[in-house]
């Protein structure tokens, strides 16, 4: 059984569908990519399955159970987690506070409730800023922990809003362009971290528009445009699809690289 299952989903805005009859699926320990051109409907695709934004037609199913449009702290609790294009980092926080706030997205009060209550409070978030530690190290960031969010480079930034999204231990991770603003060598980071949390389990399900990037590690790729899915397979396949190469030329980004090229 796949983790995600995506049937038949749409939403119009106005007269505009966005997304149109999109289906895949995403298993666990995979990495598929949605890539397509400006416009072309990816990260409206993302809020749905995500829960931000309530789907006009079709189904979103996790690990069997039917999770259409329920709200994004709920799925996140329920093994879906995302980060978002724009970073959702608290600049004044420290590195570890950032993450910490993570872990009570979905909780009422805070840590710092948390720190001035009862005992087994005392210990939960005791609990909370070991496993934040542990996530840090995963991301790494442990050496960072303590300093401002804000004194980060850009693609240390993109690294703590992951470890933030992985705070809730997420069955499956939605990355909506993590290398965007990074260079060469940041993005290489993000790379090996996505292949490492690939190899640990996680499915991840992710929105780029660094070719390079999205031939290199996707195990595969659906391609939209204008909406639509017109292509999905393995990268060596899609890059060589004629819609898919169609639809680029048509634009002012980057062609598919060739995966084997
Ligand atoms: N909230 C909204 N209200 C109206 N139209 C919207 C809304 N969100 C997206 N759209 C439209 O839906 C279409 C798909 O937009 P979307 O942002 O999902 O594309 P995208 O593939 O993520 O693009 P990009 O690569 O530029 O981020 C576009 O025509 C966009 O203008």
């Amino acid at each position: 059984m796949s983790l995600l299952d995506v049937q038949g989903l749409g939403i119009s805005f106005g007269g505009l569908k966005a997304v149109n009859d999109v289906s895949f699926k995403v298993s666990p320990g995979e990495i598929v990519s949605v890539i397509g051109p400006n416009g072309a409907g990816k990260t409206t695709l993302f809020n749905m399955i995500s829960g931000v934004y309530q789907p006009g037609r079709g189904s979103v199913s996790l690990n069997g159970t039917e999770v259409t449009g329920i709200a994004p702290n709920r799925l996140a609790e329920m093994g879906l987690s995302r980060t978002f294009q724009n970073l959702q980092i608290f600049q004044e926080l420290t590195v570890l506070d950032n993450v910490l706030a993570g872990y009570h997205l979905s909780e009422r009060g805070s840590v710092w409730a948390d720190l001035l209550s009862l005992p087994g409070m005392r210990r939960r978030a005791a609990e909370a800023r070991q496993g934040a530690r542990k996530l840090l190290e995963r991301v790494r960031l442990d050496k960072a922990a303590e300093q401002v969010a804000g004194n980060l480079s850009y693609g240390a930034l993109k690294r703590l809003e992951i470890a933030r999204a992985l705070a809730l231990n997420p069955k499956i991770l939605l990355l909506d362009e993590p290398a965007a603003g990074c260079n060469a060598v940041e993005t290489e980071e993000i790379d090996h971290l996505i292949a490492e949390l690939a190899a640990s389990g996680i499915a991840i399900l992710l929105v780029e528009h660094d070719m390079k990037l999205v031939m290199r590690i996707s195990n595969h790729i659906v391609v939209l445009d204008h909406g639509e899915k017109i292509a999905e397979g393995d990268p060596a396949t899609v890059s060589r699809d004629p819609a898919v190469i169609a639809a680029y030329l048509g634009t002012e980004e980057e062609e598919p690289a060739h995966a084997d090229g």
